[in-house]
């Protein structure tokens, strides 16, 4: 479970986060939504303790992010906006050397390794070199990577961006299952109908600021509005309240 307490970061004049709150629980997947510059990848970078908040502090499963970075790390798989993988290692020796990195075992590795292709459908290339892979071959072996060591919170930022209808599906059912295994999932979007299509929970910002929380339906009624997308511009400019 992560619990975020108003954590704000301005980077010169533009205060890209202002007091952001919000709450992912275990057995869920919860969406920070917002437009291009909101503030979502300076949350995420936040909240997975990449960056210092200036204000307010994060917790992961109970720890706080700034007084043990290290062990609420731990308990984090991270998929950043910035993607980078070792292109000399193939799709598995890229997850391997995250597991081991995280001190995993090599028979742990290899069993983790074998289950994650298998489920992210990347079967096919898992034994390349990942130079010259395509973005959704690229974002499938990150998440694999990320989440090598079995992690209880998965953070993913524009985890689909890019990609194509058949590898959006992949990654949406792999959250649906990492869902259903209790896993706590946050991730960020701008994409209305990726929201929709696996969310239970949403947090609207804009420009640094919460607008709204809650549900789909929850964001249906308290803005009047009968789809997602309508819903987000009415909150976004009329200034609907949290
Ligand atoms: N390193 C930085 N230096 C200066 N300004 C920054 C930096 N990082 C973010 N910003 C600014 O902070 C604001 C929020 O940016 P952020 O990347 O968090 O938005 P976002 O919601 O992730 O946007 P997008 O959907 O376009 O990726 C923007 O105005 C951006 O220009």
């Amino acid at each position: 479970m992560i619990h975020v307490d108003q954590i704000s970061k301005s980077f010169g004049e533009v205060q890209a986060v202002k007091n952001v709150s919000l709450t992912a629980e275990d057995g869920k997947i919860t969406a920070l939504l917002g437009a291009n510059g909101a503030g979502k990848t300076t949350s995420m970078r936040m909240i997975y303790a990449l960056i210092t908040p200036e204000t307010g502090h994060v917790t992961v499963d109970g720890i706080d992010s700034k007084n043990d970075p290290v062990a609420a790390r731990a308990r984090m798989g991270v998929l950043p906006d910035a993607r980078g993988l070792y292109k000399r290692l193939t799709a598995r020796e890229n997850i391997a050397y995250f597991g081991r990195l995280q001190g995993m075992s090599e028979s742990d590795i290899q069993r983790r390794a074998d289950e994650l292709i298998e489920r992210l459908g990347m079967s096919k290339f898992a034994d390349r070199q990942t130079d010259g892979f395509s973005q959704g071959q690229r974002v499938k072996v990150a998440i694999a990577r990320a989440l090598v060591h079995d992690p209880q919170n998965i953070l993913l930022d524009e985890p689909t961006n890019g990609l194509d209808v058949m590898s959006t599906r992949a990654i949406r059912a792999f959250l649906r299952e990492e869902k259903a295994r209790g896993k706590c999932i946050l991730f960020s979007s701008h994409v209305m109908q990726e929201v929709s299509a696996v969310c239970d929970e949403i947090t609207v910002v804009d420009a640094g600021v919460v607008r709204a929380v809650g549900s789909e339906a929850q964001l249906l009624e308290m803005s009047g509005q009968h789809n997602l997308e309508d819903a987000f511009v009415h909150l976004v400019t009329q200034g609907g309240d949290a």
